[in-house]
């Protein structure tokens, strides 16, 4: 059996984010990767230089071909950039209806430029989530989502409710950006119950698109058939390999590495 995850999503010259990181992950887990890509940036592990968003009708004709012949067990959505691409990528979904859909509404890289226009928050909110298997926001994009400020993991349950009243079946909030000091928690919200997913932080500047690698792993996993519970699981223990056998790459934050896990012999199957 061959499974088939689609990532939609901007391009990072650097490796590191985007769409490479979600291939990279694809492959890594033995799924077939395909990619719409949204933008190109040019960025490196100092930051983003320079944003060019595709245009919506490039976006539509990726789409088509892939609908046309390609059917993925799953889709990701990453950097979206602009209200109207958000639309058709809410149209596509629509049509394919049996597609899972994992949404990382990514808005700001870490160096700070903005992936996200301001006037496309509302897109995400209203077209996407509502279609969502699944939405992985960072601390940051909770809040904005929520409109509310997250400091405990009281806040975070409550916004992660808020989440789930938006329309997301699933919702996980990650918690690399949270002030606890010694551990990561990221935080399962099912509508029903509360699952929590717990690793020791690392104290490391090299953590550039681990938001991306964690959403692809989701992603390629769902993909399989696996339950989100598993799924989750596999990505905590991806990132945290990715994250602690890190690449010295560039000056800045740099990639995590996306090997990490098959050269530790962990088991994918
Ligand atoms: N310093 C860290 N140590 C260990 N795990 C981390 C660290 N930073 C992030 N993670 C993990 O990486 C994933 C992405 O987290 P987060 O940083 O919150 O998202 P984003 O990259 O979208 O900002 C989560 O699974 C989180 O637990
Ligand atoms: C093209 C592109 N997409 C997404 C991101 C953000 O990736 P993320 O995993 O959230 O990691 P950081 O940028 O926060 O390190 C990106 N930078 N570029």
């Amino acid at each position: 059996m061959i499974y088939k995850s689609l990532t939609i999503a901007g391009s990072d010259s650097g490796g590191g984010a985007g769409i490479q990181a979600d291939l990279k992950t694809f492959q890594e887990l033995e799924v077939y990767g395909m990619s719409v890509i949204t933008a190109v940036t040019a960025q490196n592990t100092l930051g983003v230089q320079a944003v060019y968003p595709m245009t919506v009708e490039a976006v539509e004709e990726q789409l088509h071909s892939i609908a046309a012949d390609l059917q993925p067990d799953s889709v990701k959505t990453g950097m979206l950039y602009s209200a109207e691409i958000i639309e058709k990528v809410a149209e596509f979904v629509e049509k394919n209806a049996w597609i899972k859909l994992i949404v990382d509404p990514v808005m700001i890289a870490k160096g700070g430029a903005s992936l996200l226009q301001d006037d496309a928050i509302h897109a995400v909110k209203t077209k996407l989530m509502p279609l969502a298997y699944v939405i992985t926001p960072n601390i940051p994009e909770a809040e904005v989502l929520t409109d509310m400020k997250i400091e405990t993991t009281d806040d975070r349950m409550l916004a992660a409710k808020k989440l789930y009243a938006m329309g997301a079946a699933n919702v996980v909030i990650k918690g690399g950006h949270s002030n606890d000091q010694d551990v990561v928690l990221d935080l399962l919200y099912d509508g029903e119950q509360f699952f929590e997913y717990k690793s020791p932080r690392k104290r490391t500047n090299n953590t550039h698109g681990t938001g991306c690698t964690f959403a692809a792993v989701l992603t390629a996993e769902i993909a399989k058939g696996r339950t989100l519970d598993d799924a989750v699981r596999m990505a905590k223990k991806f990132i945290t390999a990715a994250i602690d056998e890190h690449l010295e790459i560039g000056s800045g934050h740099g990639p995590t590495n996306h090997w990490a896990f098959r050269m530790a012999g962990l088991s994918i199957r």
